[in-house]
């Protein structure tokens, strides 16, 4: 059903909880958070002796030791990182999670159109966290950026399904914005690039066809004809062939790519949206989509998750790693679009109407091109940009599911985050994103 993004009411959702907002409460599960290792290096040498009970023969290997210590420290905590888009949706996660899983990290700098009053509260840890107000599709800027940095993760992106933006705006930021990127990478001699391409590079493809629980060798006729997947395909494209060219210095580039499917979880704008519609609707939301028709789903902390793992070892593999493509994967069940989202709006006081589709799909067919054409109509006086449109109605309508282990097998990737948590910590954040905004 047509669903505009704006307006805001409290629901059910809010009644029940009464807690701090998900930012104060990010971590990790079943792992110390950085600022804990932190502490605990400077704890080393007590913890470590209980460990090692030969270093302790005199208070002279003590001391050596722990200079040693002091010095393997310093030598780990080094790395530059950089992450493009790093005040967005994903960009926020891959920055938490790297601020708390990547212990060779010396500086972190954030890169975004729009920078996040949040990134203040990050500043006073043992990493130096640099915020660099910029736009990737201006070279320079990003050159200034990339100098000096061991390793960039471009997440930055416009996207952009519901016809916000011109076909050439979604260009410029996605492929123009990544070939400045790549070239700020070989002018300034940063070695290692990690893209955050999409799921939609492969497809659903305009012919509709279903690709069902397939993997990254999966024969598929990715053909598109909309500016957004087609902008993700070429700038994969662009970063993948970057793989093996000389940067300054002379080492190689190494590059490669991840494909999330429908990311979830805290700050998902998309999922907020269909609660508040859902609210308008009196509680309800009406089913458009056959349940058989499968979507696939990532959480946003397993996202970033392999996003700091993949970078980190390609750091170590880049034989093998270098120019790979990779489909992001956990434990998240495969549903329908809708039904998916129920899993979430469920518990917060919305119902799913029907067991099949209220409407034949011609006639949703008829109301996305009438979106479409009123969109058109409205442009010189407003923007009009419901989430029902051909391309979202073909997205939600055709089965698109991943089944793979490739990332596992090529860097150890490992979901951090099991399903019953991903879906835990995506209810609170709805409860408590409802509760502040009464
Ligand atoms: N959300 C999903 O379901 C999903 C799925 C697959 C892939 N992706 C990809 O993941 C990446 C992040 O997506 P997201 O959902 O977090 O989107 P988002 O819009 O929340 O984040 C994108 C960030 O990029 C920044 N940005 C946009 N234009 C920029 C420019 N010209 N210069 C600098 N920064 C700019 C934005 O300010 C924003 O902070 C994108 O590349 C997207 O294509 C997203
Ligand atoms: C037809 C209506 C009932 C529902 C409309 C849902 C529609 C807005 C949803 C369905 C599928 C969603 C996309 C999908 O999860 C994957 C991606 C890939 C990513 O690169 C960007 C986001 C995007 C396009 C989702 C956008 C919202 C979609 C189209």
């Amino acid at each position: 059903m047509p669903v505009e993004h704006s307006g805001h009411q409290g629901g059910p959702c809010g009644k029940r909880v009464g807690e701090e907002g998900w930012r104060l409460g990010w971590s990790v599960p079943g792992m110390a958070r950085r600022e804990e290792q932190a502490e605990g290096d400077n704890h080393l040498s007590l913890a470590g002796n209980e460990r090692r009970p030969a270093l302790v023969a005199s208070l002279g290997t003590l001391g050596l030791w722990l200079q040693q210590d002091m010095a393997d420290s310093a030598q780990a905590q080094k790395l530059v990182y950089l992450v493009t888009g790093g005040c967005g949706f994903l960009g926020e996660h891959v920055v938490r999670m790297l601020l708390q899983q990547e212990p060779r990290l010396r500086e972190l700098r954030i890169f975004d159109l729009h920078l996040g009053p949040w990134l203040e509260e990050l500043k006073t840890g043992p990493v130096q966290v640099t915020a660099i107000q910029g736009d990737v599709t201006q070279a320079h800027e990003v050159a200034a950026a990339v100098a000096g940095a061991h390793v960039v993760i471009h997440t930055a992106g416009l996207v952009d399904v519901f016809g916000k933006a011109s076909p050439e705006t979604i260009h410029e930021v996605n492929v123009q914005g990544t070939k400045n990127v790549i070239e700020a990478c070989v002018q300034t001699g940063t070695q290692f690039l990690v893209y955050t391409s999409s799921m939609e590079v492969v497809g659903p493809n305009i012919k509709g066809h279903p690709f069902y629980r397939g993997n990254e060798d999966t024969p598929y006729e990715a053909v598109h004809r909309h500016p957004y997947p087609s902008s993700k395909a070429r700038a994969e494209q662009l970063v993948l062939e970057a793989n093996g060219r000389k940067v300054r210095g002379g080492l190689p580039l190494v590059t490669c790519a991840l494909r999330p499917t429908g990311i979830y979880g805290e700050g998902h704008q998309i999922m907020r949206d269909i609660y508040y519609q859902g609210l308008r609707l009196g509680g309800r939301l009406f089913r458009a989509i056959p349940a058989s028709v499968e979507h696939g789903r990532v959480y946003v902390g397993n996202v970033a998750w392999m996003h700091v793992l993949v970078a980190r070892e390609l750091q170590q593999r880049p034989a093998l790693m270098g120019g790979q493509v990779y489909f992001c994967y956990d434990k998240s069940p495969y549903k329908s679009y809708e039904d998916f989202n129920m899993e979430f709006l469920g518990p917060c006081g919305l119902r799913l109407v029907g067991t099949r589709p209220l409407l034949p799909y011609w006639l949703l067919m008829l109301l996305a091109a009438l979106n479409a054409l009123l969109q058109w109509l409205l442009r010189p006086l407003l923007l009009y940009a419901p989430l029902l449109n051909p391309y979202t109605l073909a997205m939600a309508n055709t089965t698109f599911t991943v089944s793979t282990n490739k990332a596992q097998r090529h860097f150890g990737y490992e979901p951090l985050f099991s399903w019953e948590e991903s879906r835990t910590r995506t209810i609170r954040w709805m409860q408590a994103m409802d509760s502040s905004a009464q």
